[in-house]
């Protein structure tokens, strides 16, 4: 009998500890994302890679696998954000972008339409709690979630333009989708950045909040409505919003991967990012 109860016992012990491992699994398998999950069954994806969330494809295909992972196990909402107080992202890695080989950046870009397919064509509800400067890649992820709440006094927009390469379609319709047609075409010839009252004025975004603790407030207002929705309702018509985009990547994806990969490799494009990127050292040195 003794025996029987020190073998239970330690079963017990065997499994609780496993079932914590799994938990733990989930929130600590990736090196540059966080995901936990809240009490409503909404995950909150912390993208945590130092200093400025540059977005190279290790954390890209993170992101992805997250998001397949987040469409099986039926999550009712998703929260992306930055770990920083200062940027959501600073957008794609020069470092995989000047001088690589076009292999690298195929794998870059491949992986961030990845990423774009899943996030705006996902079932559950997305919300973007901007904690910082979105710029680029940024403001893309923040485009491809359904609500973007921004803190006070940073920077959004999508500024590739001034890198000299054109902004691919599916990323121009992501942008006329938010803004309309006069303001995306206003923003993206000039690689505009939008100051946070800016956006919201121009409809970049949705709310401002003066913190990270309030963003989040509101974001749990926005998830909080569908609670009354039959999910599969909202899903079908969320897809019937986004269908366009959505099929157009799918049917023209892999050449818009291409044609941005020539972009990208061209002398003068590789030159320009050349230049920005000395340009960013010196402005930190300046600083200094
Ligand atoms: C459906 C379409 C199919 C095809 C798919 C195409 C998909 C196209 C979609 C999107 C395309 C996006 C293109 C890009 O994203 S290109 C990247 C553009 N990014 C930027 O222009 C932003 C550059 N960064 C900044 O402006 C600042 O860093 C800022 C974010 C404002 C933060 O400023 P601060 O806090 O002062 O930090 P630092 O500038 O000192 O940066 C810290 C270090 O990080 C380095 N850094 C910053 N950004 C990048 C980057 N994008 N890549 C690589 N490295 C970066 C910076 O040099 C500092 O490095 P160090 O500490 O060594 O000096």
């Amino acid at each position: 009998m003794y025996r029987y109860v020190c073998k239970t016992m330690l079963r017990r012990l065997f499994l609780s500890k496993k079932v914590s491992y799994q938990a733990r699994l989930f929130s600590g398998n990736f090196r540059y994302l966080e995901v936990l999950n809240n009490e409503n069954n909404v995950a909150i994806v912390t993208m945590k890679r130092a200093p400025v969330n540059t977005l190279n494809s290790e954390l890209l295909s993170e992101i992805s696998s997250v998001l397949t992972n987040l469409d099986e196990t039926k999550c009712s909402g998703m929260v992306l954000t930055s770990f920083s107080d200062k940027v959501f992202s600073s957008g794609l890695d020069f470092n995989e972008m000047y001088e690589s080989r076009p292999a690298t950046i195929r794998t870059l870009v491949s992986t961030i339409l990845e990423v774009i397919i899943k996030l705006y064509g996902s079932p559950f509800p997305t919300v973007a709690v901007i904690t910082g400067h979105a710029p680029s890649g940024g403001c893309v992820l923040s485009l491809c979630c359904e609500y973007r709440i921004m803190v006070q006094n940073f920077q959004i927009g999508l500024n590739v333009v001034k890198l000299g390469y054109s902004t691919p379609l599916s990323i121009v319709q992501l942008m006329v989708n938010t803004i309309g047609h006069r303001n995306a075409e206003l923003a993206l010839t000039s690689g505009r950045l939008f100051t946070t009252n800016e956006a919201l004025r121009v409809g970049l975004i949705d709310e401002i909040a003066k913190d990270r603790a309030s963003a989040f407030d509101k974001a749990n207002d926005f998830l909080n409505q569908f609670k009354v929705i039959p999910p599969i309702a909202r899903h079908f018509t969320k897809q019937s919003m986004r269908r366009a985009l959505l099929q157009d990547v799918s049917i023209n994806g892999k050449i818009y991967v291409e044609d941005f990969v020539s972009l990208i490799s061209r002398p003068k494009v590789q030159e320009l990012i050349a230049a920005y990127m000395a340009n960013m050292k010196n402005k930190k040195k300046n600083s200094n």
